[in-house]
């Protein structure tokens, strides 16, 4: 059955007085892709990072509404910021690996959380396995992470964030600066991920949202336009705004 892992309901954001996301309300269904899009500037990424409350880096920003997680609203003010973040994972545009060797990289995580010895060791290279990179790097685990290819250390990222198995996993353009090659690695791996991890992906690209997910929302300067079936977003949108934007019309 398909019960949704989030639900948003009426969820506002503002960045200070600038209100950027204007009532939304959607579900995010658990062990199924969801897909993002929208023109540049409506809000995509803005709406990814409440699900992990990135947002409260910066001083000044502000939710209103509600975002349940397993029926728990996540936006509450004594909600565990650490493990929120360890429940829900975030894999960004541009690759993030962090100045040590590969090996280290995956198991920086699990090293905070008191993994060590021979689990450590197993619970990286599973890990790699999952994010089919093990191959490519079993022979040069004490190599820099800065030695990968960009197509490489994107997978290096998505181990490291998948290595302290998550249930959620948010993905912000994860190919936007990988070669065609390296993109289709990261988007098989996608759908592979979702039999064991709920899914979000922000993408600018409407084939990848397309061929990847099985639910789309389509958000247009703030708003959440038109949720649903990924193939009905795609045939048979029931907004014209979603056709217009769909069929290349503008954005
Ligand atoms: N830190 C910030 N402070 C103030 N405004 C911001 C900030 N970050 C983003 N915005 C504004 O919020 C709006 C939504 O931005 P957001 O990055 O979420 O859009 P997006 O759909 O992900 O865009 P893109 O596809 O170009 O990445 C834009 O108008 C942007 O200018």
């Amino acid at each position: 059955m398909n019960s949704p892992k989030i639900e948003v309901i009426d969820l506002n954001f503002y960045y200070n007085k600038n209100h950027v996301l204007r009532n939304i309300n959607m579900p995010v269904y658990e062990n199924k892709v969801t897909a993002i899009i929208g023109p540049s500037g409506c809000g995509k990424t803005t709406l990814l990072r409440c699900f992990n409350r990135m947002h409260d880096l910066y001083p000044g920003n502000r939710y209103e509404g509600k975002i349940l997680l397993d029926g728990k609203n996540i936006l509450d003010k004594d909600v565990d910021l650490m493990e929120l973040r360890s429940r829900v994972g975030m894999v960004f545009q541009k690759p993030t690996p962090f100045p040590m060797s590969i090996f280290d990289n995956v198991a920086f995580g699990l090293r905070l959380r008191g993994v060590k010895g021979s689990e450590l060791r197993d619970r990286v290279e599973q890990a790699l396995k999952d994010a089919a990179l093990w191959e490519e790097v079993k022979d040069r685990l004490k190599e820099s992470a800065f030695s990968l290819s960009g197509g490489q250390q994107q997978r290096l990222c998505i181990a490291r964030a998948i290595a302290i198995e998550p249930e959620v996993l948010l993905f912000d353009e994860p190919t936007s600066a990988l070669d065609p090659i390296s993109t289709a690695k990261i988007e098989e791996l996608v759908v592979e991920l979702k039999k064991r991890i709920t899914v979000v992906i922000v993408t600018h690209n409407m084939q990848q949202a397309a061929r990847v997910s099985d639910y789309t929302a389509f958000m247009y300067l703030g708003e959440l336009v038109e949720f649903g079936p990924t193939e009905k977003i795609f045939t048979r949108p029931s907004q014209k705004l979603t056709e217009d934007y769909i069929t290349g019309r503008f954005g």
